[in-house]
């Protein structure tokens, strides 16, 4: 796929949205944890062909992610390293093969929103248009068997309310967490195609924390019994979560202000309600994180395969 001149771009065609009359001010504009920059960077050339964006927690995990979409989309170079193109930064790990970008974004909502500030940014900056992109990672499954990959529905909170709230100047902005409910299901008939795995649609909770904030009992400090953990657990069920995670309330919410089409996809390395450590081999737990991967990677074939983009 060419990069488009962003005047030719088809009548359906959709930009990546900033809302930040600010820029405009801008002489340069630097992605200071990207180490990319509007002045020391020909964005356009470099990523003006994207049109699908994978991020998750782990360095190591999106590397592997871009080998193997690049194999499965025919595009490996057996020589090639897939440079970091992020190398003069440690925060971020970010490849790129064909339309396909792949980004780490660290642990927890503050270290994905300034890599998702800077990433729009740039999608805007190079002119990208009709971006799909996922989030592609790990959670805590509650009543599912481990290895289920969860598709979700809605970003919910510590309460079940789906809604991000971010501070503003002193002041709490509420913003929606729904994400696309079309891809989803589009993602969910890839992965009946697919037949590997169990993969279910349903909303998932993102907390502050993983040991207090996620009820478990392990952590270096704990005040809650057993039963007022399951008790919780119990009611998130209720409420339709089906697992737990660090990061999708603001993907969902700087997503959906950007107009990107999102979706996120996790896999659940357990299940809650019988365990909170993580005891399953490291080979069985690196197959589970391998499952939003195959997943994603389908979805993206079968894009690119079909001739009808958008509209
Ligand atoms: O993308 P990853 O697998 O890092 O996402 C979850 C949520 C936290 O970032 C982390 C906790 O282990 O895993
Ligand atoms: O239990 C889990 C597992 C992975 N990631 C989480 O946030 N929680």
């Amino acid at each position: 796929m060419d990069a488009k001149d962003p005047k030719q771009s088809t009548p359906c065609s959709s930009p990546v949205g900033v809302h930040n009359p600010h820029l405009d001010a801008l002489k340069d504009d630097i992605l200071y944890h990207f180490n990319l920059g509007t002045g020391t960077h020909d964005l356009p050339a470099m990523f003006g062909d994207v049109k699908f964006v994978c991020v998750g927690g782990s360095p190591w995990r999106m590397k592997a992610f871009i080998e193997f979409i690049a194999a499965e989309l025919r595009m490996e170079d057996p020589k090639a390293e897939y440079p970091n193109i992020c190398a003069g930064t440690d925060r971020y790990a970010m490849y790129k093969i064909g339309p396909v970008l792949s980004i780490s974004h660290g642990m927890g909502i503050p270290s994905i929103a300034i890599m998702l500030h800077e990433l729009i940014k740039l999608l805007h900056h190079a002119h990208c248009t009709d971006v799909t992109i996922f989030r592609i990672g790990t959670s805590g499954g509650i009543g599912l068997e481990p290895g289920t990959v969860v598709l979700t529905k809605q970003s919910v909170d510590a309460t079940f309310l789906p809604k991000f709230e971010q501070m503003i100047l002193g002041k709490t902005v509420v913003r929606n967490t729904d994400l696309d409910q079309s891809l989803a299901q589009e993602l969910l008939q890839c992965s009946k195609e697919l037949n590997q795995f169990e993969t279910v649609i349903g909303n998932t909770m993102c907390t502050l924390d993983f040991y207090e904030g996620q009820a478990r009992l392990d952590g270096a400090f704990c005040s809650f019994s057993e039963k007022d953990k399951q008790d919780y657990l119990s009611k998130a069920s209720e409420a339709g979560v089906c697992n737990i995670e660090m990061e999708s309330s603001v993907f969902a919410a700087m997503c959906k202000l950007s107009g990107l089409r999102a979706a996120v996809v996790c896999v659940t390395l357990l299940d809650r309600l019988k365990g909170d450590q993580l005891i399953s081999s490291h080979e069985v737990l690196h197959s589970y994180q391998q499952r939003p991967q195959l997943l994603v990677s389908s979805y993206i074939k079968k894009r690119l395969n079909s001739k009808t983009e958008c509209c």
